[in-house]
């Protein structure tokens, strides 16, 4: 017989379970590996609490008891683990149930808030709400006067309100007398996770409508709830358990990440649904898109018959991205995983492809950044004028080749968004036959660039995946890829994503993109729909910052102010609903008079941060010289500065300094971004598009601000922010008036 059992953790368990000490913890791996053996081991002395309802307790050791909640047969959930004195004293404290909205299991701590320590500390001051990028004059609550008797926060709303967005009912008489912050956060520590949700957006200031829509529904069950099944409930998403037994024990004992556990049940949706074609998670930064990215891919691989090959792609924009993805997928699943995995960066995949058919003829790839002086150097040499060699570069990069146009009939007839004038039949035919001569002249020295790689890849995996659909099947083009995953998708361009497109069969869960068109550092703008890639009724957004706190993301959403963005799709998207549940310092603002006392202010920040070399705080700066000039500027105080290359920091410790499109993909504790001044950010040479070609400016100018986002959207805990001279015409005046003295 067996007697073995499935003993799987609620989510809030383990924050209780990570404070205990490395002895208890100890205790807790025993314990779950012997009820797993026989929960009926008497050692274990497992007996209910409330008479016959579900809860129950178990011996973990001499002080700690496990709180389980029984599920069926050989089924328990381990809901917390307390003080021994703490499980029989008062079990009135615990309400569990399932929640009628989400359909999950909630387990629920109802000791009053008010009598502990933090009610009483925390400062009314430092609450901060997060406007929206539409509305930045949100209502700020901390900006009310402190009335004598305070009026309760959410008095606006009645209990029925607040139960249909799917808060906890026992919370209610608790949560009705709420009249802090402080109080709020006391609670929310302890609540279950939309409670915590919900709470949290309406007193940032979102409308009843908004909170419904940005954080209920996306978590709303699809069918009926049986509020008694508890099987049922403890299977939903919104149920946040490990996934495994084994998974429980890893984390115990080898400390996983909690990401590699616990998905937010609108994360894990996303992950374990079907889908009938192309999907799109966008959402702000550190909201988890590479997390669900990854968990995508370790869902699909479950899903995979045996073998030895690589069925799934998973790619991003650059090495030191691709790089972090093998990290952490290995972390996630092991060496069983990865094996299943191809994990490249897009342009390395296009040259392994140019490579397999032999088409490079052993050219050397140049950076896309030395185009236009290539065209200038051919217009020269050929002595051909009339066109600038910049517009032509523009043209043949984004227009010819970023839309893999095949013949000169294809660019006669070509859209050019976003290319400022237009070109008559004749310009075109001119500029087409330009552009053949350019290539040949390329060659003739040796060289071509990544985007002609990109299009020759592109062109490549179209005509294989049009050779197979004409084959009999079973022959040598099968589709490459079983299933294709890419995790920062705005960036890639039109010719990465018609060779994805050819690189698997179009069919259910075929692709599965993440990205965010508000950190778009590279000037790649594409409408999915037109390139074969059909995401309609298949796009999602995450809301949920777990990277930065609150503070930060007010001020970082002050810098997106008035910019609109797109969906990938020809649509728009914006960042509604976007917060987080963490909370710290403001950031701060200040500026210098020079770039040598703006230096003075850096080293200045880092003492104050206590000098911290572990690798937890970086430098963010405008230029490759900025980051050279305060490596030397930091070196001479002697605290060891290390430069972020595009491998990613070139050692782990010292204070990293990196210019901004480093930062993609890093996280900091703390970080100052500096040289935010007029003419660095944007950059003073985009200036020259502003009248000539307004569209184009406006690109480069949403692309800085772009880059300055994803920066401030890295720190975790605390962000400063420096410039000299006039400030960024990005950091709005509300800002900037914050700025120290
Ligand atoms: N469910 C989760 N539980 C715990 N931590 C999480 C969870 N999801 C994400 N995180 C953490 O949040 C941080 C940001 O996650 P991630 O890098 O996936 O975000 P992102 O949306 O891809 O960000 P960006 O757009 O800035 O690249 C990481 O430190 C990650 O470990």
């Amino acid at each position: 017989m067996n007697t073995g059992a499935m003993l799987r953790m609620l989510d809030r368990a383990d924050k209780e379970v990570m404070k205990l000490s490395r002895a208890d913890k100890g205790a807790v791996y025993e314990f779950t590996h012997k009820f797993r053996n026989n929960p009926d081991n008497p050692g274990l002395q497992l007996k209910s609490l409330h008479g016959n309802s579900r809860l129950m307790s178990a011996r973990i050791n001499r002080d700690y008891r496990a709180l389980l909640l029984h599920i069926a047969e050989r089924d328990f959930l381990l809901v917390a683990v307390k003080h021994r004195s703490e499980v029989y004293d008062d079990l009135s404290r615990y309400a569990y149930r399932i929640n009628r909205v989400t359909g999950g299991i909630e387990v629920i701590d109802l000791t009053p808030v008010g009598d502990s320590i933090v009610g009483r500390v925390v400062s009314a001051d430092s609450s901060v709400a997060v406007p929206s990028v539409t509305d930045p004059a949100v209502a700020d609550p901390s900006v009310a006067d402190p009335q004598p008797t305070p009026k309760p926060i959410f008095d606006r709303y009645s209990d029925t309100e607040l139960v249909e967005l799917g808060v906890a009912e026992p919370l209610l008489p608790q949560i009705r007398d709420l009249t802090t912050e402080a109080e709020l956060l006391e609670l929310l520590d302890r609540a279950p996770q939309l409670t915590t949700d919900v709470l949290f957006a309406l007193f940032d200031g979102k409308t009843y409508d908004e909170v419904r829509a940005q954080v209920t529904d996306p978590v709303r069950a699809e069918e009926p709830i049986d509020p008694e099944d508890f099987e049922a409930a403890v299977a939903r998403p919104a149920t946040q358990v490990t996934s495994d037994d084994e998974a429980l024990q890893a984390m115990l004992v080898e400390s996983f990440g909690r990401w590699q556990i616990f998905l937010h049940p609108t994360q894990r949706k996303l992950v374990e649904r079907q889908y009938n074609g192309p999907a799109r998670v966008g959402g702000g930064p550190g909201t988890g898109k590479t997390i669900v990215a990854l968990h995508r891919v370790a869902y699909l691989a479950r899903q995979l018959p045996p073998g030895v090959d690589k069925p799934i792609l998973l790619t991003t924009f650059n090495r030191n991205l691709a790089a972090d993805l093998r990290t952490r997928l290995m972390a996630l699943g092991g060496e069983e995983l990865v094996a299943r995995v191809d994990i490249v960066n897009i342009d390395r995949l296009a040259s392994r492809v140019v490579a397999e058919a032999r088409a490079g003829g052993g050219r050397r790839t140049v950076s896309d950044n030395e185009v236009p002086q290539l065209w200038a150097d051919f217009l020269i040499e050929t002595g051909e004028t009339g066109w600038e060699p910049e517009f032509l570069a523009a043209e043949w990069t984004q227009v010819i080749l970023g839309q893999v146009l095949n013949s000169r009939i294809d660019y006669f007839k070509a859209r050019r968004p976003n290319r400022g004038r237009s070109l008559n039949r004749m310009e075109r035919d001119q500029i087409w036959r330009l552009t053949e001569r350019f290539t040949t002249w390329l060659e003739g020295q040796g060289i071509w660039t990544w985007r002609q790689v990109a299009e020759r890849a592109a062109r490549l995996e179209m005509d294989r995946a049009a050779a197979s659909s004409t084959e009999s099947s079973g022959s040598l083009h099968r589709p490459r890829y079983r299933h294709v995953v890419v995790d920062e998708a705005q960036d890639l361009s039109a010719a990465h994503w018609k060779m994805l497109r050819a690189m698997v069969a179009s069919g259910p869960d075929d692709m599965f993109l993440t990205g965010d068109t508000h950190q778009r550092i590279y000037d790649n703008h594409v409408t999915l729909g037109s390139l074969g890639i059909n995401i309609r009724g298949r796009s999602s957004r995450l809301t949920l910052s777990y990277r930065t706190t609150r503070q930060i993301l007010a001020d970082a959403l002050q810098i997106m102010t008035g910019e609109v963005y797109d969906d990938l799709d020809g649509g728009e998207e914006d960042l509604a609903g976007y917060r987080s549940l963490l909370r710290g310092e403001r950031p701060s603002f200040r500026g210098a008079a020079t770039w040598a006392q703006e230096r003075d202010l850096i080293a200045e920040q880092v003492h104050a941060w206590g000098d911290p070399t572990d690798g937890s705080v970086a430098v963010c700066v405008p230029t490759r010289e900025f980051a050279a000039d305060v490596i030397a500027r930091l070196e001479a105080d002697g605290l060891p500065a290390v430069e972020i290359g595009p491998d990613g920091p070139k050692q782990p410790d010292g204070v990293h300094v990196g210019t901004m499109h480093r930062f993609k993909g890093l996280e900091y504790q703390r970080m100052i971004i500096a040289g935010v001044s007029d003419g660095l950010i944007p950059r003073q040479a985009i200036s020259r598009y502003r009248d000539t070609d307004p569209k184009r400016y406006q690109r480069e100018r949403q692309r800085d601000r772009s880059l300055l986002f994803v920066a401030a959207t890295r720190p975790r805990d605390e962000l400063v922010v420096l410039w000299h001279g006039t400030p960024s015409p990005f950091l709005t005046s509300r800002l900037v008036q914050r700025q120290l003295p």
